[in-house]
């Protein structure tokens, strides 16, 4: 039988609550379609830092190299400072493993209103790329004249040719094999005059090899906008880092609420695995109340099966989301219902079941 072998990495907060339901739908999809996952645990976050004193032991990157994927709930927790917790897992993993490439899809699911008029959410339907392994995340920076009133903190945005056109190549790709063969580039060229302008320089030498897509520019202050007031006009969207972190969040929310995020930190090159997450972090306000959306984390599952190269598997995980949004009557709070995430796993178990018994 073919057998996956995954890191699970629930991390902190409501991470261990969603990526436990994932696991049991993973675990039913993979039965129902004649494959298995070996899922190894790895204990790492908050609390491994409060016995141990780091996020993940050292040589933690080396010892995910070998699985075929790391399926990754959230870090950060509220007593210990976030740059920490973030920088000693997440980024030390998706950096580590040069997972480049962040992809994050939204789009309406069937019977979602979503916070705009109905003929506007009608036209979510993204892929946003995130650069993953530099820019204004690239950790360049220090403090100096510490105490002082002097005091000084910097962080700098690194961006190379070789990074920033190995993304604009993904992302032209991507929009490549998408339908409407759309792919809008997010810039601050206005501003930033150094790394944007570069970024934008080396955009326009990678796209000058894909003249079949249709290509736009937007300032991203401008791009918040579109996305709220012209949503059907989008289709890929690249941008650097940190673009796309706030973008991202904010596609979430028009599509109905953070907990419905999905990602995937890829390294194309296949040279190591890549990570899946849901895009929402710990959630410390609903934290071991029961009610995390897993709709996130089972979207990630099916990226995930995708990339496995089990895409039937992730449409019947995608078709058992919707069947239950669609019928809306079992809804976790953040999208409007009552039910909480072992209700909303069941659902979905039960619609995956459904969808696989023949008419
Ligand atoms: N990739 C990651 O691991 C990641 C991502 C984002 C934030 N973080 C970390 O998480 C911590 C909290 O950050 P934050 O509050 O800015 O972002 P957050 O995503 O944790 O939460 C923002 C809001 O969205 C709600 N929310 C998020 N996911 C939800 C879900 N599945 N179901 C229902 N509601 C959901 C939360 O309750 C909260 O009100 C911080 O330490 C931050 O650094 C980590
Ligand atoms: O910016 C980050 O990497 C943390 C978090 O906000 C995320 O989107 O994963
Ligand atoms: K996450
Ligand atoms: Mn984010």
């Amino acid at each position: 039988m073919r057998t996956y072998n995954i890191a699970v990495m629930p991390g902190d907060g409501i991470g261990t609550e969603v990526i436990s339901a994932g696991c049991e739908l993973l675990t039913a999809v993979a039965k129902a379609h004649g494959f298995g996952f070996k899922f190894e645990h790895f204990d790492w976050g908050s609390d491994y830092y409060r016995k141990h004193g780091v996020m993940m032991p050292e040589g933690g990157v080396d010892r995910l190299r070998p699985f075929d994927a790391i399926y990754f709930g959230a870090v950060g927790d509220p007593k210990i400072p976030d740059a920490v917790t973030l920088w000693g897992l997440r980024l030390a993993i998706c950096q580590g493993l040069d997972q480049y490439a962040n992809v994050r899809p939204t789009r309406l699911l069937p019977g979602l209103k979503g916070p705009l008029r109905p003929e506007l959410g009608a036209g979510i339907d993204w892929v946003i790329v995130r650069e993953n392994s530099e820019g204004e995340y690239a950790g360049v920076g220090g403090r100096a004249h510490a105490g002082l009133p002097l005091e000084v903190g910097m962080d700098v945005a690194v961006f190379t040719r070789g990074g920033v056109e190995r993304i604009c190549k993904f992302a032209c790709d991507l929009a490549r094999s998408r339908p409407r063969k759309k792919l809008t580039i997010v810039t601050k060229s206005n501003a930033q005059r150094h790394g944007m302008v570069f970024w934008d320089e080396t955009c326009k030498r990678v796209i000058a090899d894909y003249p079949d897509l249709e290509i736009d520019w937007m300032l991203v202050d401008a791009m918040t906008t579109r996305m709220v007031l012209k949503p059907g006009t989008i289709d890929t969207v690249l941008a650097t880092n940190l673009h796309a972190d706030v973008l991202s969040d904010l596609a979430s929310a028009v599509a109905g609420s953070l907990g419905i995020g999905a990602t995937a930190n890829l390294d194309p090159s296949g040279a190591g695995p890549s990570m899946f997450e849901p895009i929402h972090g710990s959630a410390f306000d609903i934290t071991g109340k029961g009610i995390a959306n897993p709709i996130g984390s089972f979207w990630t599952a099916a990226m995930m099966l995708d990339h496995l190269g089990e895409p039937k598997a992730a449409a019947a995980v995608m078709q058992a989301i919707e069947t239950v949004t669609r019928s809306g009557k079992v809804m976790p709070p953040d999208l409007g219902g009552s039910s909480g995430t072992k209700d909303v796993t069941k659902a979905v178990l039960d619609a995956l079941q459904g969808a696989l018994t023949p008419a």
